[in-house]
């Protein structure tokens, strides 16, 4: 299934819960506004490479459209639609005052030096700069993406529309940014994994875990959960994996990945293993936060995890999700799991436009309680009705954005 139409399938499943009619449906479903563009990018040896972009901007009926910025070269308009498209339903599960939207450059961002990733940014905002704003459309971070791009991004944005620090998150804490931001989806999945333990009936204290990509994402996950008492025994990234049963050295590994050039795979602990197999170890948690569509039909009857942590955005194809779920693995979908950055990017924006400091303290403390209320009522939920928490998810999310849409004289 592409990611559209696995985003579409979940959305689909929610809508039957609430009996919504087809055109509403329809409207929900199709993005609202989609752009393709070019972007010239002068390498650094003098030569010209034409790159292709997008921004969709899925649904604004709860308010402006946000969601990341992601350089890989496996982007495509599909891939953003489907991010935008969960967006959209993310917002709206923690009750965030957003719609949906995604962007991406489908380039491989180890492959710019630090000056062609700053002129790749800021070609993209010239080239989309007529529909994004801080009442418009407010990017992020994602992956191949972090505070510098977020930085550059900015003073571009100035050039055309003045200045205006709400127009972006994840930016620099230095520079308009928030305390937190860096670390949220990260801390984020770490606290929803504790829940998801303890609702289980199970102890973090110990708890192994399995943990595929080691980004932004999985190495705050990894940070958390290790500082929580659970027990990281393999890591992978796109170079490889490394497992030891004994718990790797996260904070170790975190030194190592810091440096240029040093990776999962030139890690000294712990003992090398196939990447694939990672998502089969038998483990307490695993945890995908890197790229989509990792668990499928091929190796979904071969996980043996008991609880999967969406970290990342689509791991679980729908195929595979209903394999799990039909095999009693509680999955923690990827609206929910990962909701924590987009969450710190609403606090961020909301210091921008008050132009007011957050503290650390505050940051985690109004994460914790966002994400504790959400999780709460989406596993009840859950429980109360037998559903799956992705359905139970969706089925929150749908409603909330039906009921603005039919309250702003629609649907
Ligand atoms: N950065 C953020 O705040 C948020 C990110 N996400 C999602 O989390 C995931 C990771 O994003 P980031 O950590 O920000 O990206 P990142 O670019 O910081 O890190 C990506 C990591 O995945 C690894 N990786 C890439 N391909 C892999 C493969 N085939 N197998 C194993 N590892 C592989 C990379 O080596 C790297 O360690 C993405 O799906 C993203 O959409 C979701 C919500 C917010
Ligand atoms: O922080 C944000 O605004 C968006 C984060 C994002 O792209 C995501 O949750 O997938």
């Amino acid at each position: 299934m592409q990611a559209f139409e696995a985003v579409q399938h979940y959305f689909n499943k929610g809508a039957d819960e609430l009996g919504l009619d087809a055109s509403l449906r329809k409207l929900l479903v199709q993005p609202e506004r989609e752009l393709t563009v070019q972007i010239p990018l002068k390498r650094d040896d003098g030569t010209l490479e034409t790159l292709i972009a997008y921004r969709v901007q899925h649904n604004s009926a709860r308010g402006p459209y946000k969601g990341g910025l992601r350089y890989h070269h496996h982007v495509d308009l599909d891939e953003v639609r489907g991010l935008a498209s969960l967006m959209t339903w993310k917002t709206a599960i923690v009750n965030l005052p957003y719609g949906g939207a995604k962007g991406g450059v489908t380039v491989n961002a180890r492959d710019l030096s630090k000056e062609e990733k700053e002129r790749v940014t800021r070609k993209f905002v010239d080239a989309i700069c007529v529909v994004i704003g801080p009442d418009l459309d407010i990017p992020a971070p994602d992956m191949g993406t972090g505070h510098e791009e977020m930085a550059w991004f900015m003073n571009q944005y100035a050039k055309y529309h003045g200045f205006n620090p709400g127009v972006v998150t994840g930016k620099p804490v230095e520079h308009y940014g928030i305390p937190g931001r860096e670390e949220a989806t990260g801390r984020g999945v770490g606290l929803l994994t504790l829940k998801t333990l303890s609702r289980l009936g199970r102890k973090a204290d110990g708890a192994t875990v399995a943990l595929q990509g080691f980004g932004n994402v999985g190495s705050h996950t990894a940070k958390f959960l290790t500082e929580a008492g659970c027990k990281i025994v393999a890591v992978s990234d796109h170079t490889g994996a490394r497992r030891d049963p004994a718990g790797l050295d996260v904070m170790a590994l975190w030194r190592h990945t810091g440096e240029a050039s040093s990776f999962v795979n030139n890690f000294a602990g712990g003992e090398a293993i196939p990447a694939e197999e990672l998502l089969e170890l038998e483990v307490d948690v695993l945890i995908p936060a890197a790229v989509g569509g990792v668990i499928h039909s091929g190796n979904a009857n071969r996980i043996k995890a008991p609880i999967v942590i969406e970290a990342a955005n689509a791991p679980v194809e729908p195929e595979a999700d209903e394999l799990l779920y039909e095999r009693g693995i509680v999955v923690l979908p990827d609206v929910l799991a990962n909701a924590g950055g987009v969450t710190v990017s609403y606090f961020e924006w909301a210091q921008n436009r008050q132009f007011y400091r957050w503290t650390l303290d505050r940051v985690r403390g109004e994460l914790d309680r966002t994400l504790t209320h959400a999780f709460d009522s989406i596993w009840d939920r859950a429980k109360e009705r037998d559903r799956s928490l992705r359905t139970t998810a969706f089925t929150v999310g749908i409603e909330r954005v039906a009921k603005a849409t039919q309250l702003a004289g629609l649907g």
